[in-house]
């Protein structure tokens, strides 16, 4: 059945195209976006949700959608979206973090422009037949410094067209390395610098718990006298009440708003001041932003539910088209690893370690730690998948360490996890043949090759004889077919392991039996999920 799509905001019909053609079935509805409770409603049958600002995924709504794979922003912030809820319901969330970002630019320096020539007011005061030549008295910008809070993709561009304009740019960013502040041409400095020295202020940072507020009353009171402040990021970056307080004391000339802290915003304290130019979140509305958008969010989103490609998500490693079809076997691989050890494990687990040798580490790791990782928790919960795993194992305090080595052995790669409880260490390697199927190498040290089935038993014993005869006689006598019979043993006569593929699931009676004859310490059913 093709996957299901519904676009609940206004995105451009090109991604109901791209959907079309790529043989999704697509439901354009837009109004839904503003609707909650009506999305709540119709989000059950659909497998991926392509969004821009309006639309929250708030955990209720991800209640109601059990199908959903994927969620696409058509634009960059995800705020409107509770990442940790999707992540624990193994929804990827995706954005397409290039597509706006040069109208978001120059959106933020056609603000600036606005707020130093009081381009708005005076058109409105023109329009209304008025000749106010004398009142908008404004302020050139060359040679005059910017400070850029935030240069990533938006406040990058921004930092070039303002040195494009004369200006002088300062940025403030923790993760800017200055190397790379000289490259831009601009000075990095640290926040309370900024606020001193500049004449604008322009946000470009994310809406988070680090930067929520980073225009707080305490920061605009150290800003120069007469600064002018824009923002096209995020509302909820600044101060609104103490903005517009000092806007009112004239200690700030002048503030160009894209974004507000409640939108839709329909009342706020910086409404109706002089000299505050307001938009209603125009910052990526053009044409040509909408068209990249929606075009990559829509191939983006399809990749995934077509091909399992990866790409931009903000809760998963991404995975390319060609490495979903290469590495698939061992992303199966992994997954059976980590399924035996759950399913081994009825303790907490307090680390996972997993080696990569050879051909295995020379691929995307991130993906096969998620693969790894999921494994292990779908014993206890089946609902976890790659992109829920690394949150829910954060959540229950285990601690996920890698190593990867060169060929190391006969196998041309392979991965080993170990995983490490209060009351043991457990470890179980495993390899992809040539015909692409994944076989378990080595369980607790000891070197087997076992073919993986949907149905197994696992036991462990001393090695004596009569074990292969037990295990064989039972299974022949209720009628249950043996696939595939692997031994291993340390050493003579010391401890052994046997893995049996048989084609149903044993029942309970039989495992019994088997326990009952006093030849095994252990004798445990294992599933494993094929195809
Ligand atoms: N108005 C609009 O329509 C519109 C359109 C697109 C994007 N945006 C918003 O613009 C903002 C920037 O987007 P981007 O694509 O440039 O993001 P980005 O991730 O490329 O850049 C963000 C920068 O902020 C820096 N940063 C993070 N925490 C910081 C902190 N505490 N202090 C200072 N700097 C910090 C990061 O190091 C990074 O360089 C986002 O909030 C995004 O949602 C708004
Ligand atoms: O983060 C973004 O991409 C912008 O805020 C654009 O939001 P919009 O798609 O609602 O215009």
């Amino acid at each position: 059945m093709a996957p299901k799509v519904l676009v609940s905001d206004k995105l451009s019909e090109t991604a109901v195209q791209i959907f079309r053609d790529r043989g999704i079935e697509v439901d354009f509805r837009p109004e839904l976006g503003k609707d909650k409770d009506k999305l709540a409603e119709v989000i059950g049958s659909y497998d991926g949700l392509a969004i821009r600002s309006a639309t929250k995924v708030t955990e209720k709504l991800l209640e109601n959608a059990p199908n959903l794979k994927v969620v696409g922003r058509a634009g960059i912030g995800v705020d409107n979206v509770d990442r940790v809820a999707a992540s624990k319901k193994g929804v990827i969330v995706m954005n397409t973090p290039f597509g706006n970002m040069i109208t978001t630019a120059e959106h933020a320096i056609a603000m600036m422009f606005a707020v130093a020539r009081q381009i708005p007011e005076a058109s409105a005061s023109t329009h209304a037949g008025k000749w106010e030549k004398s009142k908008f008295m404004g302020v050139e910008l060359t040679s005059k410094t910017l400070g850029v809070i935030g240069a990533g993709n938006i406040g990058g561009i921004v930092c070039d067209r303002a040195r494009g304009l004369k200006m002088k740019v300062i940025a403030y960013d923790p993760f800017l390395s200055e190397e790379k502040a000289d490259q831009m041409g601009v000075e990095k400095v640290e926040l309370d610098t900024l606020l001193k020295r500049a004449d604008f202020i322009t946000l470009h940072v994310p809406l988070t718990d680090s930067t929520r507020n980073i225009l707080s009353r305490d920061a605009l009171e150290q800003t120069k006298k007469g600064v002018r402040i824009i923002n096209c990021a995020r509302g909820g970056l600044i101060d609104e009440e103490a903005l517009a307080e000092l806007i009112k004391s004239g200690h700030v000339a002048g503030a160009a708003l894209d974004v507000f802290a409640v939108e839709p915003a329909t009342d706020n304290p910086l409404f109706g001041l002089p000299n505050v130019v307001c938009t209603p979140h125009l910052g990526a509305s053009t044409t040509e932003a909408q068209e990249n958008v929606a075009l990559q969010v829509a191939e983006q989103m399809s990749d995934y539910l077509l091909t399992g490609a990866v790409q931009n998500a903000l809760n998963m490693p991404s995975v390319t088209a060609e490495e979903a079809k290469t590495m698939g076997p061992w992303i199966k691989l992994a997954d059976h690893l980590g399924a035996f050890i759950g399913q081994m494990t009825d303790e907490p687990i307090q680390e996972i370690n997993i080696l990569y040798d050879g051909i295995a580490a020379e691929m995307n790791l991130d993906a096969l730690n998620c693969a790894a990782v999921a494994g292990i928790l779908k014993a206890s919960n089946p609902d976890v998948n790659m992109v829920s795993a690394p949150v829910i194992a954060k959540d229950r305090g285990m601690k996920i360490a890698t190593t990867n080595q060169a060929q190391a052995g006969v196998f041309e790669g392979y991965i080993k996890i170990i995983v490490r409880t209060d009351a043991r260490e457990r470890s179980i390697a495993g390899t992809v043949f040539s015909d692409g199927k994944p076989r378990f190498i080595q369980i607790k040290g000891i070197n087997i090759d076992a073919e993986i089935g949907e149905h197994m038993i696992y036991t462990t014993n001393e090695d004596v004889p009569g074990i292969i005869g037990t295990l064989g006689h039972t299974m022949g006598k209720h009628g249950i077919n043996i696939a595939n019979f692997t031994l291993g043993r340390k050493e003579s006569k010391g401890e052994a392991i046997a893995l049996l593929y048989v084609d149903d699931a044993v029942p309970a009676n039989v495992l019994e039996e088997l326990s009952g004859t006093g030849l095994f310490q252990q004798v445990k059913p294992l599933q494993f999920t094929l195809g």
